[in-house]
């Protein structure tokens, strides 16, 4: 199987897992990336089983409403059942990377008014100790270099992702060659950095179920904490 059909595969899955728990007034949080791109593609086969969804990104956005998928704004939509999403990176106790894809903020958002995480991954992404992939940082613009130079006090080897604006007119700041060995610690501290928005380590509000898309089928894991 291509990477492709691993996240066609747990697309599939995760659809499986929340079909049985839908009902005519449910909205659920969708991410964003290629894929939470196969979950909506699933998703709109059961449209008249929900009421709709709330999406992490303007490009999500667009792919639910082309599909005929209502959208709903956070502040009216209440706390949601489920939040579906990819990842750049997850380890064992379900913490991730995200943000490869510049959504980071509004994802920790929607992900913080969900009841449930399940994050849909291909195997390519499971890792012992996150940090190979560059830490995605969202900057307020007027910021960049003073957090650059924070970051790199903390560690890392900063890069500006020059040409990137996010859905919330904010830059993003890759962070090479960090290793993030207290994901927790790492994610607060970082935080903390004036300036900062929103750092892309998903620990303080990890995955509660992955569905991991491997060569021999989708293993579905739980956190080991
Ligand atoms: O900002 C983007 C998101 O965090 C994505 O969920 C993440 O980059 C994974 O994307 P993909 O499913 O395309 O690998």
């Amino acid at each position: 199987m291509n990477q492709n059909e691993l996240k066609q595969a747990v697309a599939k899955a995760a659809l499986e897992e929340i079909r049985n728990q839908l009902y005519k007034d449910t909205i659920i949080g969708i991410g964003t990336g290629s894929t939470a791109n196969f979950f909506i593609d699933e998703l709109a086969r059961l449209k008249q089983d929900f009421d709709g969804a709330v999406a992490s990104s303007e490009a999500s956005a667009e792919r639910l409403i082309a599909h005929g998928i209502p959208v709903y704004d956070l502040n009216s939509s209440g706390i949601l059942p489920f939040y579906i999403d990819g990842a750049d990176e997850v380890n064992a106790r379900l913490q991730m990377i995200k943000g490869g894809g510049a959504a980071l903020t509004r994802e920790k958002i929607v992900a913080a008014c969900s009841e449930k995480f399940i994050c849909i991954a291909d195997e390519s992404k499971q890792v012992e100790i996150l940090g190979d992939f560059p830490l995605p940082v969202e900057v307020i613009p007027m910021a960049r270099s003073h957090v650059g130079r924070e970051l790199v006090k903390l560690g890392a080897d900063p890069q500006w992702r020059e040409g990137v604006k996010t859905d919330n007119g904010n830059l993003i700041i890759d962070c090479y060659n960090f290793l993030l060995d207290d994901p927790i610690k790492l994610e607060t501290m970082i935080n903390n950095i004036s300036g900062v928005v929103c750092n892309g380590i998903f620990a303080q509000r990890p995955a509660d179920v992955l569905l991991l898309g491997c060569s021999d089928g989708v293993k579905r894991l739980t956190a080991s904490r």
